[in-house]
């Protein structure tokens, strides 16, 4: 680390939000170019910078620093300079002359101590002087709370948010509980809060940290997929991780549970421990569930069996009994299930209902979980799909700095009938703003694969609500002939029934490539990509429409190595495409990328109809368009001509997609798809990972490997388990309100 002192000579580039600065700052000996974040910047201020040398491909040598202080000046020049620089509000050039002839280096000392005396100066009255003073001390204020946090590692972008709510209290509030900032901060989490703390010399056991750590112990249940945790078990791994005794978390969870942060309830006979949100959306959505299952609905006019006729011979297709089954079901009932594996007319039996409602003159919306998932729904069955969240407005609310639905139970949907597909993707959150949308009258229908990977977020809800026996569900199993003719759904069936998958036969869509070490899988995984896929599949883009899945990040085979390798050879360096390097990723124009979190905030637009929207969704995938390193951006164009800027610093949510994890892929359908089967941990070398990325191929599916490998993937039924109390509380509810489904 190296210390610089000079004084601001020229903005070249601030970022409100970040803070990100780039300025020319000058002292007696030189003129050069510092980096960095400083909230705020006017020309004429002095300060010590500490970070290093760096040299830019561009912009060659400049000063990269981590942190700063600000040098109050004590000669004339420079308290005049300090005055006009803009940031007191309400002090030109002008009246900082005048301030400085009058009070000379004493000029300060009159701002903080005799602020009336200001209006000793003409020009300056009581209310102006009062200003005045104000401005100075909230800079000082500031300046001293950055100061204090920076030698915690916090920025001054979070010392900002720190302030914002804290004010002339921040470091007083943070001395005496680091783990607020927790609950007050976004992006302070429980571990930066601990660190900060045991600088601070805060105890292990100290009641703060063990209130946060529960919380933070929770939020890592709740991001494996529980919704709630067994509490005996809860209470001795939170006890291990936070160093201290059982009885000491379980004390801080009775504190917890009765100011309502947490949980605590009795499932099935055994103590479970739950986040509040997701208590109260399990409790919500099951409520909501019955509601709907027991209204009375707008009744069909015609007869139903007249009505799947007339369907049939309009599209052709005469359905099998089930199918009829299914359709009536989804009629009969407020809320229905249909589930299937690929294959089995899960898509033509949303046309038949959707034909029928039409037919009956009833309003109708058809949402998948995911934008991509929307978009094949529209294709494939000629019916406009939306995303959950648009059909909910989704919107972000800047006030409470969170993602809200502008349809709820105050404002609900208004249509006769819905129809979820894709529903394996939904997490209990998800469903509970879309249920509590949803009006008592509406027919809710859910159709979804509950074989494929559960949500990624928590919750088990297509699986609870079958498992239930409360929501009226019917499972689809017949392929059809079309669909048979396909390997891949033929092999998909075979895998999730437990049997071994055929390969290789001639002129199909289901290939197994032999390979015996991880070297030998990666070399292979690459020629296909850059060669052989491409030259067999004419019209295949090797970009666009191959995707490599993996069950793993790390590793040879992982996302991370599997995409560093295939953008070497993908889309390699090259003098006309810009770069940046961000951790240890390369970012290239052209590259294939993902979104890797929601981000609601974030702003889209579409250059051909200028219009604009909010919103870029965990798992998007888009491409670079453009690298701008002067300015620091990065712009991505996502699906439907979406362009999205990214200030560098936001790079972390974005990730290369040449190679993704089969758990992102996900409501994804591929062209082509190539997986490698090696050894990967028990723990996702599972049956319904295997069935997942074999359903995520339409034309082709590549596995490269080993088939004994992949055999124990077929026996490797471990569906892992996920605590979640849907179906339990489904049928709790209906015994204890003595609700029951209408005939
Ligand atoms: N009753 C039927 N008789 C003949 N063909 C049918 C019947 N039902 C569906 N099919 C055909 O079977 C194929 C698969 O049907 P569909 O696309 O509806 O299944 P799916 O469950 O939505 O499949 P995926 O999950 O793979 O999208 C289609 O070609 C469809 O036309």
């Amino acid at each position: 680390m190296v210390q610089i002192k000079g004084t601001l000579s020229e903005i070249i580039y601030h970022n409100k939000e970040n803070f990100y600065t780039i300025a020319i700052c000058e002292n007696e000996e030189e003129q050069f170019t510092v980096v960095g974040n400083l909230p705020s910047v006017e020309r004429g201020r002095a300060f010590t910078f500490d970070g290093t040398w760096q040299t830019h491909p561009t912009y060659g040598e400049q000063f990269r620093f981590t942190e700063y202080k600000e040098e109050m000046p004590n000669s004339k020049e420079g308290i005049e300079s300090f005055l006009s620089s803009g940031l007191l509000k309400g002090i030109g050039k002008k009246t900082a002359a005048a301030i400085v002839k009058r009070f000379g280096e004493e000029t300060f000392d009159i701002i903080e101590r005799s602020p009336g005396r200001l209006s000793e100066v003409e020009g300056i009255g009581e209310k102006k002087a009062a200003s005045i003073a104000e401005a100075f001390r909230n800079h000082k204020e500031f300046a001293e709370i950055t100061l204090f946090f920076q030698q915690f590692g916090i920025s001054p972008g979070y010392a900002m948010k720190l302030y914002k709510v804290y004010g002339a209290d921040t470091i007083e509030a943070v001395k005496a509980n680091p783990y607020q900032l927790v609950d007050d901060i976004f992006g302070i989490g429980f571990k930066k809060a601990d660190k900060i703390a045991e600088k601070m010399g805060i105890g292990k056991d100290s009641e703060y940290r063990i209130q946060s750590g529960i919380q933070y112990s929770l939020w890592l249940y709740v991001n494996e997929g529980h919704t709630f945790v067994p509490q005996k078990y809860f209470c001795e791994n939170t006890a291990q991780m936070l160093e201290v005794g059982a009885e000491q978390v379980y004390e801080a969870l009775v504190g917890l549970a009765f100011s309502g942060d947490i949980q605590v309830e009795t499932l099935e006979g055994r103590g479970v421990v739950f986040l509040a949100p997701y208590y109260a959306a399990e409790q919500n959505v099951c409520r909501c569930l019955l509601k709907l299952n027991n209204a009375p609905m707008k009744p069909i006019s015609s007869n139903v069996d007249q009505l799947i006729t007339a369907t049939e011979i309009e599209t052709g297709i005469t359905l099998s009994e089930n199918q009829k089954f299914a359709v009536k079901a989804s009629l009969q009932n407020g809320v229905s299930v249909i589930t299937g594996g690929p294959g089995t007319g899960k898509t033509t039996i949303i046309n038949t209902i959707m034909k029928i409602f039409d037919h009956s003159g009833f309003t109708t919306a058809i949402a998948a979980p995911t934008g991509r998932a929307a978009k094949r729904i529209t294709e494939t069955s000629g019916y406009e799909a939306s995303t959950i969240h648009r059909l909910l407005e989704y919107y972000y609310s800047e006030g409470e700095d969170t993602m809200r639905f502008g349809k709820n139970a105050e404002d609900p949907l208004v249509y006769d009938a819905i129809i979820i597909d894709e529903a394996s993707m939904i997490d209990i959150l998800l469903m509970n703003g879309l249920v509590n949308a949803i009006a008592p009258g509406t027919r809710l229908i859910v159709v979804g694969d509950a074989d494929q990977l559960p949500s990624v977020g928590a919750g088990n809800v297509l699986r609870d609500m079958i498992n239930s026996e409360i929501i009226y569900s019917v499972k689809l199993t017949e392929i059809f002939r079309q669909a048979k003719e396909s390997l891949i759904v033929v092999n998909a069936h075979k895998i999730n029934k437990g049997e071994y998958p055929d390969c290789n036969e001639k002129d199909k869509d289901f290939f197994f490539l032999r390979r015996s070490s991880e070297k030998e899988m990666l070399e292979t995984i690459k020629v296909l990509c850059a060669k052989r896929l491409p030259d067999y599949y004419q019209g295949c883009d090797a970009i666009k429409d191959m995707q490599v899945l993996t069950p793993v990040r790390k590793g040879l085979l992982g996302s991370m190595n599997l995409n560093k390798e295939l953008q070497k050879i993908l889309n390699p360096p090259a003098p006309d495409l810009v770069e940046k390097t961000f951790g240890d990723r390369i970012f290239r124009e052209k590259d294939k990328v993902m979104q890797i979190k929601n981000n609601y905030q974030m702003e889209w637009k579409k250059l051909e109809n200028f219009t604009e929207g909010q919103g870029i969704f965990n798992g998007d995938v888009g491409y670079i368009d453009t690298i701008d390193l002067e300015f620091n951006e990065l712009t991505v164009v996502f699906d439907d001509n979406r362009y999205v800027k990214y200030d560098f610093t936001q790079l972390d949510e974005l990730e290369l997609a040449y190679a993704v994890t089969v758990h992102k892929s996900q409501g994804s359908e591929f062209p082509i798809v190539i997986m490698p089967v090696s050894w990967f941990p028990p723990m996702l070398a599972t049956r319904n990972l295997l069935y997942t990325a074999v359903t995520r191929g339409k034309r082709a599916v590549i596995l490269v490997g080993s088939e004994n490998k992949m055999h124990g993937m077929v026996e490797n039924n471990r569906i892992t388990e996920r605590y979640s109390g849907l179906a339990v509380r489904l049928k709790s509810f209906l015994n204890d309100s003595g609700l029951g489904m209408l005939p």
